[in-house]
């Protein structure tokens, strides 16, 4: 995501991938045993000089794995991250010390990232030492400023992380995130582990550090409302990409990737803005060892495109597509047992299957319905692979063969999604504007 300011940005990642192996040990990585988990998986970001960038998205989409590998923490498989114009995946081992102090982290959970046994001071003081801040007779002295510019009194400098409250832990990890002076802070989670009073506390802290030092902020976190709050503009991620990015004022008025929506409309308390439907997502995310071919979001998408050639609706499209992406699962056979009771005659009746996914008993297109009776007949007689190769020649959607790429709706405002793509909507308008092309 890149903004058209013509600012430099601080951090800039270009294609970041950054993947995991479930091997188990040295000997099943050397027999190429295990997956390979595409967690983050091309990724473009600029975070520029004191913005807030929002990075949100569901529970594993690739978050923490992409600010780990912003900060050095996690080694990219592809792309880079440069700091003011420096390749950080390139530069020595001195220089990237240098300049990874510029670039802090600041974890979800302090009471796992504080080390017990140390007390405040000890724990603050580490990191003065570690990268030689200040000299040794001067670290007492900084560690109180510190503990005082995150709100806390000198005195807690004897404490340890177990006498601390959650949100006092959490001014502890800032305290040392800063005690490097940093430019820029990975916040991951920042506040989803305290109470809301106390998350309150955290967030105004934040937002007074960066009106005081000018900092730069990738705030991680899976709650919208905390973004919209602090973020100057948004990156929505589902299985390590980026879908829609955008200004938080343009994400948030006019959320325009289906997820999106569906994360948007997940917001307990909707935003007054927001006068869209409830968009319930189904199922889980697949696993990021088996990204759906095409747009990854297809098997769970709400406004998946019907083939070009069919006059079918979205919504029954969208049965079909439930009922093909349930079929593709491992376990179908199972399933469609279970969905296709025998009666006493041994004969299975096809209709179930409609019912159980509210696929109309008549398809408003006759031919797309005569593919899915000739389908369903199939699965009745328990041939799995000819119900899955017949509904996938009738019902393809260019959502599952073409990846959709992050193309500008707007130019601060792209959506990765075929919606917004006039080769598939066949409007133009749509493509050009940025501006939905169907009713929400
Ligand atoms: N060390 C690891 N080995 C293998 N897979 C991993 C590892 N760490 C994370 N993953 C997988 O990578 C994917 C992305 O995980 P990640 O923690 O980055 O997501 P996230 O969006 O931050 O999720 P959460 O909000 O739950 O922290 C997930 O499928 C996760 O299971």
């Amino acid at each position: 995501m890149t903004t058209d300011d013509g600012d430099e940005p601080l951090v800039c990642a270009e294609g970041l991938a950054t993947h995991y192996t479930t091997a188990d040990g040295i000997l099943d990585r050397l027999l190429g045993r295990g997956e390979t988990v595409r967690a983050v998986d091309g990724v473009d970001l600029e975070l520029h000089a004191g913005e807030t960038v929002g990075l949100v998205g569901e529970s594993g989409c690739g978050k923490t794995t992409l600010g780990r590998t912003l900060v050095g923490l996690l080694e990219p498989a592809a792309g880079s991250v440069t700091y003011r114009g420096t390749d950080l995946t390139a530069c020595s081992r001195g220089a990237l010390r240098e300049l990874r102090s510029e670039i802090q982290y600041v974890f979800q959970d302090p009471l796992s990232s504080l080390n017990p046994q140390l007390t405040v001071a000890e724990s603050i003081g580490e990191a003065l030492a570690v990268h030689d801040v200040v000299p040794p007779a001067r670290r007492d002295e900084r560690v109180w400023e510190l503990l005082e510019t995150v709100g806390l009194q000198a005195d807690y400098a004897t404490r340890y992380p177990h006498e601390l409250s959650g949100g006092q832990r959490q001014r502890i990890g800032i305290a040392r995130a800063l005690a490097v002076e940093p430019e820029v802070l990975i916040c991951d989670e920042p506040v989803s582990a305290l109470d809301g009073s106390v998350q309150a506390g955290i967030l105004n802290l934040l937002a007074d550090l960066q009106d005081q030092f000018g900092l730069s902020y990738l705030l991680i976190t899976h709650d919208l409302s905390v973004v919209e709050h602090l973020a100057d503009r948004v990156a929505v991620m589902y299985l390590g990409r980026f879908v829609e990015t955008g200004t938080t004022a343009e994400v948030f008025a006019t959320p325009s990737h289906p997820y999106t929506e569906a994360l948007l409309s997940a917001i307990p308390e909707p935003d007054p803005r927001w006068d869209g439907d409830r968009v319930v997502l189904e199922g889980a995310a697949p696993s990021p060892t088996d990204i759906p071919p095409g747009c990854p979001f297809h098997t769970r998408c709400p406004r998946v495109l019907p083939p070009a050639a069919s006059d079918l609706g979205d919504d029954e499209f969208r049965a079909v597509m439930a009922l093909r992406t349930r079929l593709s699962d491992a376990d179908a056979d199972a399933g469609l047992a279970a969905l296709l009771p025998r009666g006493d005659d041994h004969t299975a009746d096809p209709a179930a299957l409609r019912d159980a996914y509210d696929i109309p008993r008549q398809l408003s297109d006759p031919d797309a319905d005569d593919a899915l009776a000739d389908a369903l007949e199939a699965a009745a007689d328990g041939n799995l692979e000819a119900t899955r190769t017949r509904l996938a020649s009738a019902f393809e959607t260019p959502c599952e063969t073409t990846e959709p790429v992050l193309t500008p709706g707007s130019a601060s405002h792209p959506i990765a999604c075929h919606r917004f793509d006039d080769r598939f909507t066949g409007d133009t308008d749509a493509a050009e504007s940025g501006t939905r092309s169907t009713d929400k």
